[in-house]
């Protein structure tokens, strides 16, 4: 069980659910939550049983389905409502049925809330407050309270809002969590709220949305004003803007400021952690994200390069391992000799300076023309072989191609593609049919290859990406293609460019093909 010192709160299956785009089942809740507890995260929000059929089901699954080894589910729901005895409330009923060792009550700390959203008195809800907060406690749950606007509701009236406090924690939660509901607070204001509540004398926490930005940094805040609780989501998913990107504070709690929060191991499985969540929830990971994004140590300036062939902290905050991520070296027009070098080090080849120098300007002629390397990692690779064999080698080489597109009576597009190559001293004509030019020629060139190399069998393209350059003072237009392959153990990326996007997609695909029979081990000497 977590350290109950400093709470690492959860949301990401109920604040983190409310994102706009973001729908989970029942299986991803479970499988979501037994990620974050391999993370050691402490407290897990599953969401609001009673509020929907889903989350009922969620808290009754995971009485069996979860065996949680460091977290503690705590349900989420509203305090009863005005008028009712808690008891009688069939919300609060549903929060003690889900047999969650922790309840989250919302409650209103902002006067205006009261009178507006709830059309109650300041004093009922403060009685809603007290009632379900002491019932649930009586009824063996331990409580936290997510006191709702809370900044916000300071701001206009601190004397109601610090009672709110004062009322859930005399009542029994253990937890007070400030919420920054509309995310509107900077840190500086934020840190000095927090510290004039902590005169209160309750335990604090700290949920922060990000609709300014500082999601994060107003985490960071509350917990140097004296917040030992702080909530968040999984790579900042949340309403609206989103929430304080759960990854994000705990790597800067424990890396930064050395709170002893989950075990190194842990915190060094959080890049895939974090990976594997967006699989789940079919949202693209944002590449940018601090620790855990595919960039976050990404270096594309010549000049980082130079500096980090000599010493990576120069240009990284931390050691990427320590959150599982790994350094990348981009290559493109903004690439120096050392940004290649790296690169070829990363790949396996050691460079000399003459052949980084070549390789740097080839790259950068050719970036200029439309093309780009740091997405088509194969497409660079191919030219550093070139530069390092000194002559462009292939396992075939093109006669010509040709292409046709017939729409059939029926209405069917059908591509017709006819390809004369030649590979291991024989000249080979072969013909393909698909559902367009590019899929046509895929499958011409495959059926003339395929008896030399049955392994292209494996190789598949998956993904084709268009997209048309502008055309710079009186010079034509040019189409980029980049086509991701894969085989049985990973993928690569190539590229294209020509004013024709047929030729441009020829390119790409004979590159492709090219490093699927190299990854089959058909090496080019
Ligand atoms: C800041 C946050 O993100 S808090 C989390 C919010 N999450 C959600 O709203 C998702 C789940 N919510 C739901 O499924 C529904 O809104 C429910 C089941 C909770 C309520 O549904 P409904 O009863 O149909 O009411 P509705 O959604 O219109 O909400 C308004 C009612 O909630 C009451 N309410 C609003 N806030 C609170 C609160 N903090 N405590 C108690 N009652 C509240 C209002 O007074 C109003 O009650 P009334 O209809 O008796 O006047
Ligand atoms: C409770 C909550 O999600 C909020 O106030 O933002």
């Amino acid at each position: 069980m977590a350290d109950d010192r400093f709470h690492v709160y959860d949301t990401t299956l109920r604040d983190g659910a409310q994102q706009e785009g973001l729908n989970l089942t029942v299986a991803d809740k479970l499988a979501v939550a037994r990620l974050m507890d391999s993370l050691g995260v402490g407290f897990i929000e599953g969401g609001w049983p009673g509020a929907n059929p889903k989350d009922t089901e969620f808290f009754r699954r995971a009485q069996t389905e979860l065996d949680l080894k460091h977290a503690q589910l705590a349900a989420f729901g509203a305090t009863r409502r005005a008028g009712v005895k808690a008891a009688d409330d069939p919300l609060v009923a549903a929060l003690r049925e889900s047999a969650a060792p922790v309840v989250t009550l919302v409650a209103k700390s902002h006067d205006r809330h009261v009178e507006l959203a709830l059309r109650t008195s300041l004093q009922e809800n403060l009685a809603m407050i007290r009632d379900t907060v002491s019932h649930l406690r009586a009824e063996g749950q331990r409580v936290f309270l997510d006191a709702e606007h809370f900044f916000d509701g300071y701001k206009r009236n601190p004397d109601y809002a610090l009672e709110v406090v004062r009322t859930a924690a005399e009542a029994g939660a253990d937890v007070v969590v400030l919420c920054d509901t509309n995310g509107g607070m900077l840190p500086d204001e934020l840190g000095e709220i927090v510290s004039a509540t902590a005169a209160v004398g309750a335990r604090l926490g700290i949920h922060c949305h990000d609709d300014t930005g500082c999601a994060v940094a107003n985490s960071m805040a509350a917990v140097k004003a004296g917040a030992t609780h702080v909530q968040g989501c999984a790579n900042n998913y949340g309403e609206r803007a989103g929430n304080a990107n759960l990854f994000t504070v705990l790597a800067n709690l424990q890396l930064k400021w050395g709170y002893d929060l989950v075990p190194p191991a842990a915190l060094a499985d959080m890049t895939r952690i974090a990976h594997a969540i967006s699989e789940i929830t079919n949202v693209t990971p944002n590449s940018h994200a601090p620790y855990t994004g595919v960039s976050a140590f990404a270096h594309k300036a010549g000049l980082h390069a130079s500096a980090i062939k000599v010493d990576p902290n120069l240009y990284q905050h931390i050691d990427p391992a320590l959150v599982g991520n790994d350094m990348r070296m981009l290559v493109s027009d903004m690439a120096g000799r050392a940004s290649v070098e790296l690169k070829g080090r990363e790949l396996g080849y050691e460079l000399t300076s003459d052949q980084s120098r070549n390789l740097v300007e080839h790259v950068k002629g050719l970036e200029a023309k439309g093309y780009t390397f740091e997405a088509a990692d194969a497409s660079f690779e191919l030219l550093l072989r070139d530069t390092v064999n000194g002559e462009r080698k292939r396992h075939f080489s093109v006669e010509s191609w040709r292409v046709i597109v017939e729409r059939r009576p029926d209405g069917e597009v059908v591509g017709e593609a006819t390809v004369k190559l030649h590979a291991k001293g024989e000249r080979i004509i072969a013909t393909g049919e698909g559902n367009g030019p590019v899929n046509a020629l895929d499958r011409a060139v495959r059926h003339a290859l395929e008896t030399i190399y049955p392994e292209l069998a494996a190789l598949e393209l998956i993904d084709y990406k268009v997209r048309i350059l502008e055309g710079t003072h009186g010079t034509e237009a040019v189409t980029r293609v980049l086509i991701t392959s894969s085989d049985a153990t990973g993928e690569w990326a190539t590229v294209g460019v020509d004013e024709n996007i047929i030729e441009a997609s020829w390119q790409a695909l004979e590159q492709a093909v090219t490093y699927g029979l190299l990854r089959a081990g058909h090496d080019l000497t």
